[in-house]
């Protein structure tokens, strides 16, 4: 008799208890390095800003000088940004300056020109009472030189990315990308754009699977599609092991048929097997072990049932070797209509969601769930979780969801 089916949340926690924030460090320029993880904190090599600077357009001055409105004082030159002033603001004196100029030396305060009355060339006269200090960015306001911007374990964003370049970074350390070999298996298979014979079938699903992996930070390492002969398998499984991978993700032939090599294959080539077969729908057949270094996936070849394994299952491996935490995809909606009882296996519906008057978030499963089909799963907002044994369900009650997309409508 098969061996019970694995509950979902158990086959998650045992998929990745093994499994370790890749410990490699890579150098990257900045501008390659948005969406990797710092592996070293980022300390500033300068000072920010450099020295003290006009926030403004106006005239530097010395704030003693101009106490109150009505001040007149003679422009003794010109600062702007990228070309200080290099004499001095003397009393009585001030500078024309521009955003972003260094303040020059005597002046304490900046007053913005639409509060001056340009009396000539080279006279002013203020029309506001000038304070000590007002819109200068002193030297070092932002950060200072040795400071510590940026920890270790950040996922680097635009922010990020340009503080660094502001404290002087060209390059950073960051953790090497997890690297996932992808595999798919089967006779039928041909890539897009073929034509297609008879028995024969797009693979599609290498895909969905691999902008998963690279949506979580993995690199993709295409293995390609290999036919249904263990031989050839073994072969490809032997170059995922030479490629250093730290996943290997195998489509199809994951299940009982005679053509399901897959397993037996990855045990020939010296896998341990964890777990097989989870109580789930779709997704039965997902297949757990490891070979040497790497985790093995053995996802099944439906293409609905290989991306929900893929989302719940691939995603936070690659997301917790990345050093980071997947996505937060479980919420909360009401069936849009009653929900029959459920069996042992965790039921994932593909639904679409919208809000109703009130503004709930309404969750209505397509009538059809086939694994195969695509379409509908393109077509969904999020997928209805049905827990194991789950009773009945009248309309308009709340079920768990699981996100696919962003949903703001
Ligand atoms: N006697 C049983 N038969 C099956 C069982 C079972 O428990 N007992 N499980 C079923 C379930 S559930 C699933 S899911 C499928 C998946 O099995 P496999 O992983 O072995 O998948 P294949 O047989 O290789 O393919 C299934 C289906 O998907 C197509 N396929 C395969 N790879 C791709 C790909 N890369 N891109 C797109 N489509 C792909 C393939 O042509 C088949 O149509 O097994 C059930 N059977
Ligand atoms: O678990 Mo398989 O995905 O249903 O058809």
């Amino acid at each position: 008799m098969a061996s019970p089916l694995l509950p979902v949340s158990e086959a998650l926690t045992r998929l990745l208890e093994p499994v370790r924030a890749v410990a490699d460090t890579e150098s990257v320029p900045l501008g390659e390095a948005a969406g990797r993880i710092l592996a070293v904190d980022l300390v500033a090599k300068l000072t920010q800003p450099p020295f003290h600077a006009s926030a403004m357009d106006g005239y530097a001055l010395r704030s003693a000088d101009a106490p109150d409105v009505g001040a007149e004082l003679t422009v003794v030159g010109q600062a702007a940004a990228g070309h200080a002033f290099n004499g001095q603001a003397g009393p009585g004196e001030c500078v024309r300056i521009f955003t972003g100029a260094p303040l020059p030396e005597g002046a304490d305060s900046i007053l913005i020109q639409e509060d001056a009355e340009r009396l000539s060339e080279n006279r002013i006269r203020t029309k506001f009472p000038v304070t000590v200090g007002r819109h200068i960015r002193p030297r070092g306001q932002d950060f200072a030189e040795g400071e510590t911007v940026l920890r270790a374990g950040v996922r680097l964003d635009y922010a990020h990315l340009t503080v660094a370049a502001a404290m002087n970074h060209p390059q950073v350390e960051v953790l090497r990308r997890p690297r996932v070999a992808v595999l798919a298996t089967g006779d039928e298979l041909v890539h897009p754009g073929s034509s297609l014979q008879p028995s024969q079938i797009i693979a599609s699903n290498t895909f969905g699977i691999s902008a998963l992996i690279r949506a979580n930070g993995g690199e993709v390492i295409d293995l390609g599609i290999i036919p249904d002969r263990q031989d050839l398998i073994e072969n490809a499984i032997a170059k995922a092991v030479a490629e250093k991978v730290d996943v290997l993700v195998t489509l199809g032939g994951a299940s009982v048929g005679d053509h399901d090599l897959v397993q037996a294959s990855l045990k020939a080539q010296g896998m341990s097997l964890d777990f097989w077969r989870i109580a789930m729908r779709p997704g039965k057949p997902l297949m757990v072990g490891s070979l040497r270094d790497m985790r093995v996936l053995g996802l099944p070849g439906n293409p609905v049932a290989s991306l929900v394994c893929g989302t719940l299952f691939l995603e936070p491996v690659v997301a917790k070797l990345s050093g980071t935490r997947p996505k937060a995809r479980m919420a909360e909606a009401l069936a849009a209509k009653p929900l029959a009882a459920n069996d042992q296996r965790q039921d994932y519906l593909r639904a679409r969601l919208s809000r109703d008057a009130d503004g709930r978030l309404i969750a209505e499963p397509f009538d059809k769930q086939d694994s195969s089909m695509m379409k509908i799963f393109a077509h969904s907002d999020c997928l209805i979780v049905r827990p194991p044994h789950a009773p009945e369900l009248a309309a308009l009650t709340p079920c768990p969801i699981l996100l696919l997309r962003d949903f703001d409508r």
